[in-house]
């Protein structure tokens, strides 16, 4: 009914452009008469919801009507007072004359007294005796008929003389009422359809989007308060990581480029040519440019001689050497690459080479820390080498099957130093200091396999939520297969280690999906609701 009665405002605005009085509006299935007050009330109803959608504007006039009260409504059902007198008694000559007493007791009390004078005054009735008798075979009931009227448009043609006299009686009250013009608001149409706030895919794919309404952007809308900006928690705890670098003395590589060539990630690295993670199912490679500049090349021949037959105390890998391997532009699938140039610039500026300005800084600025122990004291010997403690952390790439601890890209936390009279308890000892410094107590080194470090070991947490040891980072002593062809004098020694920044992450906010730290959160079952721990 609601809807009905809505549909016809806008029918009717449609139709004329306005509604210039409500009070003319018949609703639609109700019985209030048109331009009732209860009908007025129905139609406020229709009108607000209507105006809440923007769909029409409406004026509210005041005006004062008059409603029957519950006596008023009686003579409307039974006849007015006096009606109810001349309808007991009998016609004169035709019947006993009814006394006082039982008038009263035939029409009540009140219908009696009020009756009896009007009906006389009227000429209806006549006394006779001591009772009362019926003058006239019919009358005119115009009390009932004036209330009728008042009852159903609110007032009387008749005028103010004959509602004053009703209200006297207390057979109607005045009450203040309202009606209405309306017109088209900035939503207007014709259907009373909900409007869309939003276009969906499912508007799209099953083309309703065609024949939806939708509501209009409401541009001073002051909107949702948002919280403001707030750091990624991999910033966050990248800014954590990298402050335990700088208070332990180490300086940031630059490390902003994400493309390599195959030199820099895996050969200067001593990772054979014919290595797995040199194939395609690893490593993302460029088609265009697909190919580096070459390396510089007493160097790259270096290398080149280093792999296919060995030097520097190695018999080398004794496979067959191939420049185009080594020009492949890759993305980078560790930050190792990056800290494989800048040890051969630390090397070359030790030399006494030009080295460009910004690794210059990077490499001075090391060289002049001072730390606890004997790592990278920074001191320059004779033969002008230069100790060096360096860090990066920035994002690799590999061609991993993304699934809740695997993405396709991340973050490696990586470190190196480079020394005179390094060991693997300096290695070890370092890791305990620095693990510490990230909360993480408990660690356990396991010998494992690089071909770029030698002895190389993965490094263990105890993770006591999961009740387990579970693997945080890989690590070594680079391999004098790497280190001896850029040149570092043959007693100094390099020690590295990467780990991811991801897990960490994951750990501090209790994410069980890698995912939802870099896109849209994937539920994924089993994982969403396990114990919120990988590392
Ligand atoms: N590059 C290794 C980490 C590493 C760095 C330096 C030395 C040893 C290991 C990795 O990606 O896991």
């Amino acid at each position: 009914m609601a809807e009905s009665l809505q549909q016809l405002v806008l029918d009717l605005l449609e139709s004329s452009g306005q509604i210039s009085d409500t009070r003319c509006l018949t609703i639609p299935g109700q019985s209030s008469p048109a331009g009732s007050h209860d009908a007025q009330i129905t139609i406020l109803g229709a009108l607000n919801s209507l105006l809440s959608r923007e769909m029409i504007k409406y004026t509210t006039h005041e005006t004062l009507s008059h409603v029957l009260t519950p006596e008023g409504a009686q003579c409307v059902l039974e006849g007015s007072h006096e009606a109810r007198v001349w309808a007991a008694l009998h016609t004169k000559g035709e019947g006993k004359p009814l006394t006082a007493p039982e008038l009263k007791k035939v029409v009540g009390d009140d219908a009696a007294k009020v009756g009896q004078g009007r009906a006389f005054k009227s000429g209806w009735i006549a006394k006779e005796g001591d009772g009362f008798v019926k003058l006239v075979p019919t009358i005119e009931d115009t009390t009932q008929l004036d209330l009728r009227e008042v009852d159903s448009t609110g007032t009387l043609k008749a005028g103010e003389k004959t509602l004053a006299d009703l209200r006297k009686r207390k057979l109607i009250i005045q009450r203040k009422g309202q009606w209405f013009t309306v017109e088209k608001g900035a939503n207007f149409s014709t259907s009373t359809a909900k409007p869309e706030t939003d276009l969906t895919v499912e508007m799209l794919t099953s083309g309703a989007w065609k024949t939806s309404t939708f509501k209009k952007y409401n541009f001073e809308a002051e909107g949702i308060p948002t919280n403001g900006g707030a750091l990624h928690p991999l910033l966050k705890v990248r800014e954590e990581i990298r402050n335990i670098f700088l208070e332990m003395g180490f300086a940031e590589m630059p490390t902003s480029s994400f493309v390599e060539s195959g030199f820099w990630c895996f050969d200067a690295l001593f990772v054979p040519q014919q290595h797995p993670a040199r194939e395609v199912q690893d490593t993302f490679y460029l088609s265009d440019p697909s190919q580096s500049l070459p390396p510089h090349a007493p160097y790259l021949a270096t290398v080149a001689r280093t792999h296919e037959h060995g030097g520097f105390g190695s018999t080398g890998y004794r496979a067959p050497w191939s420049d185009a391997e080594t020009r492949k532009l890759l993305l980078r699938t560790h930050t190792t690459a990056s800290s494989a140039s800048m040890l051969y610039k630390l090397a070359a500026k030790c030399r006494g080479e030009e080295v460009d300005e910004e690794i210059d800084a990077v490499l001075g600025g090391s060289a002049k820390t001072k730390t606890a122990g004997n790592l990278g004291k920074g001191e320059k010997t004779d033969d002008g080498f230069r100790p060096a403690k360096l860090f990066s952390i920035d994002r690799v790439f590999r061609n991993e099957t993304m699934d809740a601890t695997h993405l396709a890209e991340f973050h490696q936390v990586e470190g190196v130093v480079a020394d005179r009279n390094l060991t693997l308890a300096d290695l070890i000892g370092f890791m305990r200091v620095f693990f510490k410094k990230m909360g993480i107590e408990n660690v356990r080194f396991k010998p494992a396999y690089n071909p770029y470090t030698e002895p190389s070991l993965e490094i263990f947490a105890f993770h006591p939520m999961l009740d387990k040891w579970v693997e945080i980072g890989n690590s070594g002593m680079f391999r004098p297969e790497m280190l001896e062809p850029m040149g570092f004098p043959k007693d100094v020694r390099v020690h590295g280690w990467g780990l991811s920044l991801e897990r960490p992450t994951m750990i501090r906010y209790g994410i069980n999906n890698i995912r939802t730290l870099v896109g849209h959160k994937v539920s994924i079952e089993g994982v969403e609701n396990s114990p919120a721990v990988i590392f």
